[in-house]
């Protein structure tokens, strides 16, 4: 099931909630929205859902349009499953009763499911690891096993798309890296598209086939999580996803010369994007840069501040008027001399998602 959003629009009053999103999501893709709050982001998934309607734009599923300013395809007539940074579980019913619902109540359910309810309810369960705990009712569950009932209903009628609104935000650190491995887990078995908000870039940057970033109502940057990693394309994405270093200095027809730096230059860019050749600077994430106490061929700093991490170190850097964050394996002291440098960067892998 392919969906479409062209220019799509939303105002709430005067405020320009979205501003001409153009989206297209493929058969089985995993795409992550990220953006800081505020953003547009769950009025992006709203719209999705059928729950909001566009103010102009439409949106297209399977080439036909359902959504439009003129008319609306309602949620229950669309093939999605949604699941909530709450969970919103209904306290009278029990973990099948929860799988159950939407397989007799969704309009869309296939019949093949409907005519084997309870062998679908069973597979269901066990997709998600609770067919232990079938009569078990929410109050008697915990964070991360109310996570996997409010997963597991919305894959009950086996739906093509599924919007997922911050799931993990409620959980603790720990059981949000399980479930990370459960929701990819279930994209792998279900083959459902899944349209995921986070403002978390960690778990978009794990998870996703591909990661749209947004800002104020529109789509910043698009692309696999090692494009948006490696080569972001605006300031906001080198600052909003793993707070890149913006080193200042020239771009000469033969490369990056940072300022300060008199030897190992010109740092090459090919796949930087034009907008820091415009505003002369060099976007590095605190990984990129290779640090070594011994050279002089790059960028000289001095260590103003070390964080020890267990397995490296994060580093900040004071290099002439910049103070350059980095994270390293190498152990250094407060005022140890360093050179900075980067590394020839490796062609980014097509990520396939089908
Ligand atoms: N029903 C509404 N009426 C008026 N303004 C709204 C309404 N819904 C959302 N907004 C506004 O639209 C903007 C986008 O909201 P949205 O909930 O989509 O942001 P978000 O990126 O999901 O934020 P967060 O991460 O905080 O949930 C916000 O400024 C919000 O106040």
């Amino acid at each position: 099931m392919s969906i479409q959003l062209n220019e799509i629009c939303k105002a709430f009053g005067r405020f320009q909630a979205l501003k001409s999103v153009n989206l297209t999501i493929a058969e089985g893709e995993f795409v992550a929205i990220l953006g800081p709050s505020g953003c547009g982001k769950t009025t992006l998934l709203r719209m999705l859902a059928g729950f909001e309607q566009p103010s102009s734009g439409e949106i297209r599923i399977q080439d036909k349009v359902v959504a439009s300013a003129h008319g609306l395809t309602p949620p229950e007539k669309r093939r999605i499953g949604m699941v909530f940074q709450n969970f919103a579980l209904w306290p009278h019913m029990n973990v099948y009763e929860h799988v159950q619902f939407p397989i007799r109540n969704h309009k869309e359910t296939p019949s093949s499911i409907r005519e084997h309810e309870d062998k679908r309810i069973k597979d269901v369960l066990e997709l998600v690891g609770l067919s232990h705990l079938s009569k078990r009712m929410p109050h008697e569950l915990s964070g991360g096993q109310k996570q996997r009932v409010a997963i597991a209903r919305a894959i009950a009628s086996e739906p093509s798309l599924l919007l997922m609104d911050e799931p993990l935000s409620s959980l603790d650190a720990m059981l949000r890296m399980d479930m990370r491995r459960e929701i990819q887990s279930v994209h792998r078995k279900t083959r459902s598209a899944i349209v995921y908000v986070t403002h978390d870039q960690s778990e978009a940057l794990a998870m996703a086939d591909r990661i749209i970033v947004m800002k104020d109502g529109q789509i910043e940057q698009a692309g696999t999580p090692e494009e948006i990693y490696l080569y972001p394309q605006t300031e906001f994405v080198a600052k909003f996803v793993s707070k890149s270093n913006l080193v200042h200095g020239q771009w000469t027809p033969n490369g990056f010369f940072p300022d300060g730096a008199e030897t190992g230059l010109p740092w090459t860019g090919e796949k930087i994007s034009p907008y820091f050749k415009e505003n002369g600077t060099y976007p590095v994430r605190p990984d990129q840069f290779e640090l070594a106490s011994d050279s002089t061929a790059g960028l000289q700093g001095t260590v103003a501040n070390v964080q020890f991490q267990g397995k490296e170190f994060i580093y900040d850097i004071q290099s002439g008027a910049q103070q350059l964050e980095v994270v390293s394996p190498v152990p250094l002291q407060i005022g140890d001399t360093v050179t900075l440098s980067i590394p020839l960067q490796k062609p980014v892998k097509e990520k396939s998602y089908v």
